[in-house]
């Protein structure tokens, strides 16, 4: 089977956008959130467009995880508003969270399941029917090069292949958007590299939307949109090439230097 043969993982025809194409896949719009005392992000504004891959680099406590929590719903909105394909988080949830898959930072996964049988429970739980749910577990296993492994408990997978596995599970309800919260930690460059080129192999042949949480400058390339998050505020958007642009310098790195004064720069660790 090629991938052309298999369903578009990021196309479910009951999820077509409502109105017109140039509707972001998620649109965050001033959204402010503080732990008590302690302010988190500040009126952070970005899109993610549709079947593009958006990065949202920053380093350790720059406010990401908070912005994952919002977006999925799990913390309230203090102010601002998000939306999925349209679809305000706060007034249609339901819709709006119908178009979105998500991988945690922290494993999710049941060790002592098999593969098949932690997709067909999500499966389940989204309200897909058993036939459907292995069909659908089939094709996605296919397309994350783990459907030898079906049959196999999760915890005879290596830390690459759950998180794979995860965003297997993670698209079994074909959502458009795919967020992934620091995916590749505790993975070794092999399977970092492995898991993002599986990631961007969604965005360009599938056409899934997908928002990339991230501390490391060495998983970002040239095409994405990125988006630096600093002490919870946005401080540049863009290409690398135009944030280097705008900033006058060369490259990432110095630009990263330069709009957040600090040398504390994310590498290969
Ligand atoms: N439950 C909490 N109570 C109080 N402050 C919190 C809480 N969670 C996060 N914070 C603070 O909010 C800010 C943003 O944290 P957040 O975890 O969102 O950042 P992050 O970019 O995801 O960092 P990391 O990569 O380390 O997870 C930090 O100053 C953090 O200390």
């Amino acid at each position: 089977m090629t991938v052309a043969d298999l369903p578009r993982a990021g196309i479910d025809s009951a999820a077509a956008p409502r109105s017109s194409a140039a509707v972001a896949a998620l649109s965050i719009e001033g959204v402010s959130y503080s732990y008590g005392a302690r302010r988190a992000l500040h009126d952070v504004s970005f899109a993610v467009q549709p079947a593009s891959f958006t990065a949202l680099l920053g380093l350790n406590g720059a406010g990401k995880s908070t912005l994952v929590a919002l977006i999925t719903r799990l913390f309230g909105l203090q102010s601002g508003r998000i939306s999925i394909f349209g679809d305000d988080i706060a007034s249609a949830p339901g819709e709006a969270l119908r178009q979105l898959g998500v991988v945690f930072q922290p494993r999710t996964l049941d060790l002592d399941l098999s593969v098949m049988q932690n997709l067909q429970y999500h499966a389940a739980l989204h309200g897909i029917g058993r036939g459907e749910a292995r069909s659908r577990a089939d094709q996605l296993l296919t397309r994350i090069g783990l459907a030898d492994r079906a049959g196999n408990k999760v915890r005879d997978l290596s830390g690459g292949q759950m998180r794979r596995l995860e965003i297997a599970r993670a698209l079994l309800h074909r959502p458009r958007l795919l967020l992934l919260d620091e995916a590749t930690v505790g993975l070794d460059v092999k399977a970092r590299a492995d898991l993002i080129g599986h990631v961007r192999r969604l965005v360009t042949d599938d056409g899934v939307s997908v928002l990339w949480t991230t501390h490391l400058f060495d998983e970002i390339e040239a095409s994405d949109d990125l988006v630096i998050l600093h002490h919870g505020e946005v401080l540049a958007r863009g290409a690398i090439a135009k944030i280097a642009t705008d900033t006058g310098t060369e490259g990432l790195h110095a630009a990263f230097r330069q709009l957040t004064g600090t040398d504390h720069l994310g590498g290969a660790s």
